[in-house]
């Protein structure tokens, strides 16, 4: 197998994703969870997605697992890696963003690289390097009250720039708008100044498929599914790749009864659980029973074998912002996540047990957990359920066929549940 394009991802639902953006421009990809192990059978694919938990870990640690799965892509010929981070950016000052990019960058050779979360089919646009989520400012949107990293600068060349070792420069639309060449003439200036990083404008797809043919002079970029369909146009258009037949990916029901879990926080998600309640039975977990001990989760399953199967349900830890910082506040912003995120993980793993083979997680770090619980260790790609989220068949896994969809927080429309598991038959 020789890659066409090798992808590195920081949690599993943005990998789920970009898998979802790859897939519907016509490459053959899969997501695998982790560096594959070698046994692991792939079919031939033009993209491998490699999922990893890196986002709000400690960024030693994410540039060292990032690096592995590079080096892993690179072995099977990716000429370019995507290092795909979160359409709304989320990282700290600490990282992880720029640690990983400055670590990949000295990798690849590259002397700059260019960095956009833009995703204009999700409202993420970025002009004058300022992100916008909807019609506002990063700072201004739901991301100011993010869990585990709030953004409070919509600003991302100061926001790389605290990040990372490298200086950090602005491509903007106007040059984009000028074309490819102008774009490369911003990057030799800015690399002739010592920049190593560019943050890229991007409002529209036609600023997206520049910025892919651009990227690919490179050996790695860095943003989410937007540079992702950027770079797949730009492979088929350039005759790289031979865009593939969609639905390529079986559909044969995998049918057994049907389970969501929502660890998300995301005013979208709490409006998708509200939704929710109107059609299926919905437990709402109690976050401080979650961290005094298992009895929680134990609480859920009893609940769950008592209804599913009779039809699909729910069970969320999800709370309002002000519950959230309240929480942190009593327990510590990491306790508290991580012990609901491994109450998830019980939950998923006891569910399965139980015959559960199509599940519904809504958050990255959510599904993180429970997809590694249940030793899942790659997926194809299927229909699409709503921008960003495809239904995921899996591959490899020693529980049989499942059907998942790993929600991002902040994606789907209002009934995402029940529209989920509409497809997922
Ligand atoms: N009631 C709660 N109080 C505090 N933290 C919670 C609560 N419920 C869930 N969490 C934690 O909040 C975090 C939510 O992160 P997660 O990545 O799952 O969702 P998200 O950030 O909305 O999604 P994405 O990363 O896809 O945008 C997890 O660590 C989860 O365990
Ligand atoms: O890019 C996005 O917004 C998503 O794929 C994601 O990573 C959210 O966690």
């Amino acid at each position: 197998m020789k890659l066409s394009l090798g992808c590195i991802a920081d949690d599993y639902t943005g990998a789920s994703d970009l898998a979802n953006t790859l897939t519907r421009q016509g490459l053959r990809t899969v997501q695998t969870i982790g560096v594959p192990s070698d046994d692991l059978a792939l079919p031939e694919v033009d993209a491998v997605v490699v999922s990893l938990k890196s986002r709000s870990i400690e960024a030693e640690v994410a540039v060292d697992r990032s690096r592995a799965a590079e080096k892993w892509l690179r072995g099977r010929g990716a000429g370019h890696v995507l290092f795909k981070i979160c359409s709304t950016f989320d990282s700290t000052d600490a990282g992880n963003i720029g640690p990983v990019m400055d670590a990949l960058r000295t990798d690849s050779g590259d002397a700059i690289v260019l960095v956009t979360p833009a995703f204009p089919e999700t409202g993420r646009t970025v002009y004058q390097g300022n992100l916008f989520v909807g019609s506002v400012p990063l700072n201004e949107s739901p991301l100011k009250d993010h869990p585990l990293n709030p953004m409070h600068d919509s600003n991302l060349v100061r926001v790389l720039a605290r990040q990372s070792r490298t200086k950090v420069g602005l491509a903007d639309l106007a040059t984009l708008s000028r074309g490819a060449e102008a774009v490369r003439g911003r990057l030799a200036d800015l690399s002739g100044k010592g920049i190593g990083a560019a943050i890229i404008d991007a409002v529209f797809d036609r600023d997206l498929e520049t910025i892919g043919a651009v990227a690919l002079d490179h050996r790695l970029s860095v943003g989410a599914s937007g540079i992702g369909l950027g770079l797949a146009r730009a492979l088929v258009a350039s005759g790289k790749v031979k865009a593939a037949a969609a639905g390529a990916v079986s559909d044969a029901p995998v049918g057994g009864p049907a389970a969501c879990l929502a660890g998300s926080c995301s005013q979208a998600t709490l409006a998708q659980i509200a939704n929710a309640e109107k059609v299926m039975p919905v437990l709402h977990l109690d976050p401080e029973q979650i961290i005094a001990g298992p009895a929680e989760a134990r609480r859920a399953l009893a609940w769950a074998s008592d209804r599913i199967t009779d039809g699909p349900i729910l069970i969320a830890s999800s709370s309002t912002p002000d519950q959230v910082s309240a929480l942190q506040s009593r327990h510590g912003r990491d306790a508290a996540g991580h012990a609901i995120e491994q109450a998830m993980a019980d939950i998923a793993e006891g569910l399965v047990r139980s015959g559960v083979r199509r599940l519904v997680v809504a958050g990255g770090e959510t599904s993180g957990a429970v997809v590694d619980r249940l030793r899942l260790p790659g997926f194809l790609v299927g229909e699409e359920i709503a921008a960003g989220v495809p239904v995921l068949r899996s591959v490899g896994s020693d529980k049989g066929e499942m059907l998942l969809a790993l929600k991002s927080g902040n994606f789907g429309g209002p009934e995402f549940f029940s529209d989920a598991l509409k497809l997922m038959r």
